[in-house]
């Protein structure tokens, strides 16, 4: 049984269609990659997973359920972690403050659990020398490695991470991706939108080409990075 299915997921705003019949499976414990150039409909589809946006046709299966009409928490409470694009942690509190605040995300926790569930995060994610650091202060790294933590507060069998690369340095970025690497190693499965390709196809074991909201590719990375439609599309390349 797949973590997720979508099945012909439609939705448009106003005359845009910006998901467009999109249908594919995720195999439990697989790295799926999502590329596509800006506007494609790649955050929306995020939104459409998680519930944030309902769609217009079409029926999404998480994890053995009809989640097509389940609200945002239900699905977050049921397995699927985010992160988003724009970072917002609460500044004023502390990384660890943070991460309590998602362990506790409508769940009635003891107390003893959620410590130790944040402290385990923290350490996966290396954060746990900034423990008791305000998020306001941290590096972009950390930053970004505070998203990724948050998200693993959850408890997710699914990890959706919406452009956690973008703006790193090379020696920062493979510190993440090795971050990322060692959760999807502990069984998350995992679906990442990126544009920082080299980052994306060290973890993803198969990429999905969305443009105007339509699968245009899909497939292992080489195969679909191949493909003539892709470089014309997403790379530009004139072929
Ligand atoms: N709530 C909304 N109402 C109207 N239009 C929207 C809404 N959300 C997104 N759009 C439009 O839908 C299209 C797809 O947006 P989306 O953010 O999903 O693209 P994307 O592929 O994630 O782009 P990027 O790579 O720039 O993040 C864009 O044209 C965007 O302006």
């Amino acid at each position: 049984m797949p973590i997720l299915s979508l099945q012909n997921i439609s939705k448009s705003f106003g005359a845009l269609k910006v998901s467009d019949d999109v249908s594919f499976d995720v195999p439990q414990g697989q790295a799926l990659g999502i590329i596509g150039p800006n506007g494609a409909g790649k955050s929306t589809l995020f939104n459409l997973i998680t519930g944030n946006i309902a769609p217009d046709a079409g029926s999404i299966r998480f994890d053995g359920q009809d989640v097509t009409r389940m609200p945002p928490m239900q699905r977050c409470l049921g397995g699927m972690g985010r992160s988003f694009q724009i970072p917002q942690p609460f500044g004023n509190l502390t990384v660890f403050e943070n991460l309590v605040v998602a362990a506790t995300y409508g769940q009635d926790r003891a107390e003893a659990a959620v410590t130790d569930l944040c402290v385990s995060v923290l350490e996966r994610t290396e954060l746990l020398a900034r423990a008791n650091q305000p998020a306001r202060s941290l590096s972009l790294l950390q930053r970004k490695r505070l998203e990724l933590a948050r998200a693993m507060a959850t408890g997710p069998k699914l990890l959706l991470l919406d452009e956690i690369a973008g703006g790193l340095t090379e020696g920062e970025c493979q510190a993440l991706i090795a971050t990322i690497r060692a959760i999807h190693a502990e069984g998350v499965s995992i679906i990442w939108i990126e544009h920082v390709l080299h980052a994306l196809t060290s973890v993803a074991e198969r990429l999905l080409v969305l443009d105007f909201g339509r699968i245009i590719g899909m497939g292992p990375p080489d195969e679909v990075m191949q493909s003539r439609e892709v470089r014309e599309i997403y790379l530009g390349i004139d072929v």
